[in-house]
């Protein structure tokens, strides 16, 4: 038997199958464009989703024995706004989750309707990156496409719909278009209302483990699988991750190092924090969860190799930036595209700060690496706030790939960082819902169990974690210094 996980990822969709045993036997990644129009936009083609999909789907099957397909689901980046007109044609570019030309419907729901109306409604308050405040966005500036949008729905139920025709979404992704009652998991009237959107635009709402319908007749005719191939919703990239990482329990940690650096605990109940610090979103597993969001994280160290030292050979500067010392003179902020947690501000920008003669690339490599770290710092010390413990952490996502930044990331958090038998976190978390859904088990918590295990656990290193407090403390002092300038840079 054959379970597929597909990832829609900002940088790429990746396609994993697995067997009856929770082994990876075939994985296919395709990348698609990211796109930039405008300062502070983010957006993406959802066809450019659907044809890598596709076309990574029939590369995955080739060689597979397909009649053993039995059920597909889906992990996806969340928040993003996809729209459809009356004849399912995609309006206009998906907005996606780093876009931050919302600003001012923020400031409007938080501060005109007020936070805690907001939070009581959803669990949350507004965020630029949330679905809420786009599709204001889209009412006040593009009222042409916002009368003509039919469907609004999140980037992998874009493709659930192309696959089954079923239009679908489940509780952990719908979270956070914070037009959920994350608490009473089923849509907020009161947020329908204040956007002046109606039910019927909204997909069908599901648990991430639950069948939608079977795959549409002439796909499956295409691909050369069988019609009763189960389709099963998945969920957002962080919650599926998290099932993909075996962090399913009360308590439990996982860290995503992807485009974003998410840091996530699983909690049996819902919760909510007075300052509304963390998300709080129903997990892929029936449950809740709470987590704080870096926007660049991985996307950092893509700008610095990729951008600016015009390379591809991530391996080669990482090599180099282990032979610079933890130096606490330099430091980097991470926020190329604003910062989510904890500063929810779509103005601060990207920082090298402390450059003097003696530096070079390798120490500038490492505080990169260091400064994605002391930002998903700001996450625990929130957690830490709110009597959470944390001990362990389980890592996955492409920036998992370097050890140096697992270690780095061990030290400046004070846990132990355990590495998977996969590090394909959210399409690995897909599979698994794709085979909770289809029967194989009856708990999201049952296949974690057996499939996931523990393959490395790096240790914090007690002299580094000391020397990294230290430089925690001015890191933390650096953002509250240039907060007003960065304002004017934009
Ligand atoms: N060898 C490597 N070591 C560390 N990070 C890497 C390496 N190769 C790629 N990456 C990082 O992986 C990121 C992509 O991770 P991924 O989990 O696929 O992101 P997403 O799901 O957001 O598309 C890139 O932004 C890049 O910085
Ligand atoms: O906005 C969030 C979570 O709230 C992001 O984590 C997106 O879900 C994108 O994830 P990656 O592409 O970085 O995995």
């Amino acid at each position: 038997m054959y379970f597929i996980g597909i990832d829609i990822g900002t940088t790429s969709v990746k396609i994993i199958a697995t067997d009856e045993n929770g082994n990876i036997v075939r994985s296919i990644s395709k990348e698609y464009p990211l796109s930039f129009p405008k300062p502070l936009w983010s957006q993406q083609n959802p066809e450019d989703w659907w044809r890598q999909s596709i076309s990574g789907f029939k590369e995955l099957l080739d060689g597979l024995d397909k009649s053993e397909v039995k059920a597909v689901s889906f992990s996806g980046q969340m928040h993003g706004m996809v729209t459809l007109d009356e004849n399912d044609q995609v309006v206009r570019p998906a907005i996606l989750w780093n876009d931050q030309r919302t600003e001012k419907e923020c400031e409007y729901l938080n501060n005109e309707i007020g936070r805690n109306k907001i939070s009581q409604w959803t669990g949350n308050v507004a965020l630029t990156g949330f679905t809420a405040p786009k599709v204001l966005w889209l009412k006040g500036n593009e009222p042409e496409n916002f009368a003509v949008a039919k469907k609004i729905m999140l980037p992998k139920d874009y493709i659930a719909y192309k696959m089954s025709g079923v239009f679908a979404t489940d509780m952990s992704d719908a979270s956070g278009t914070l037009y959920l009652d994350v608490k009473n998991r089923k849509w907020s009237a009161e947020m329908l209302e204040l956007l002046g959107i109606s039910e019927e635009q909204l997909p069908r709402l599901y648990e991430s483990y639950e069948v939608i319908g079977n795959i549409k007749p002439d796909l499956a005719e295409e691909l050369g699988l069988n019609k009763d191939v189960k389709i099963v919703i998945g969920g957002g990239d962080q919650a599926v991750a998290a099932v993909g990482g075996g962090v399913v329990g009360a308590g439990s940690c996982s860290l995503s190092l992807g485009t974003s650096g998410v840091v996530f605990t699983s909690n049996e109940e819902f919760f909510v924090d007075e300052n509304n610090g963390l998300h709080s979103f129903c997990h892929a597993n029936g449950k809740y969860h709470l987590m704080g969001v870096t926007l660049a994280a991985a996307a950092s160290l893509k700008w610095w190799v990729e951008e600016v030292n015009k390379s591809e050979d991530f391996d080669g500067l990482l090599n180099e930036a282990k032979e610079a010392q933890i130096d606490d003179s330099l430091f980097y902020l991470p926020y190329l595209m604003g910062e989510r947690t904890p500063h929810n501000d779509p103005n601060c920008r990207g920082t090298f700060i402390g450059i003097n003669m003696t530096h070079e690339r390798k120490h500038m490599t490492r505080a990169v690496l260091e400064g994605v770290a002391f930002s998903l710092r700001d996450t625990f010390e929130i957690m830490k706030e709110m009597g959470i413990e944390i001990t362990d952490i389980s890592i996955s996502g492409g920036g998992a790939k370097s050890k140096l930044w697992c270690e780095i990331i061990a030290d400046v958090l004070n846990v132990r960082v355990n590495k998977l038998n996969t590090n394909e976190g959210p399409a690995y978390g897909a599979a698994i819902l794709a085979s909770v859904g289809f029967g194989l088990f009856d708990r999201v918590e049952d296949a974690c169990c057996k499939f996931i295990k523990v393959t490395e656990s790096i240790h914090p290193d007690k002299e580094n974690s000391q020397l990294y407090n230290k430089k925690y403390e001015k890191f933390r002092k650096i953002y509250p210094t240039v907060k007003d300038l960065f304002k004017q840079l934009i």
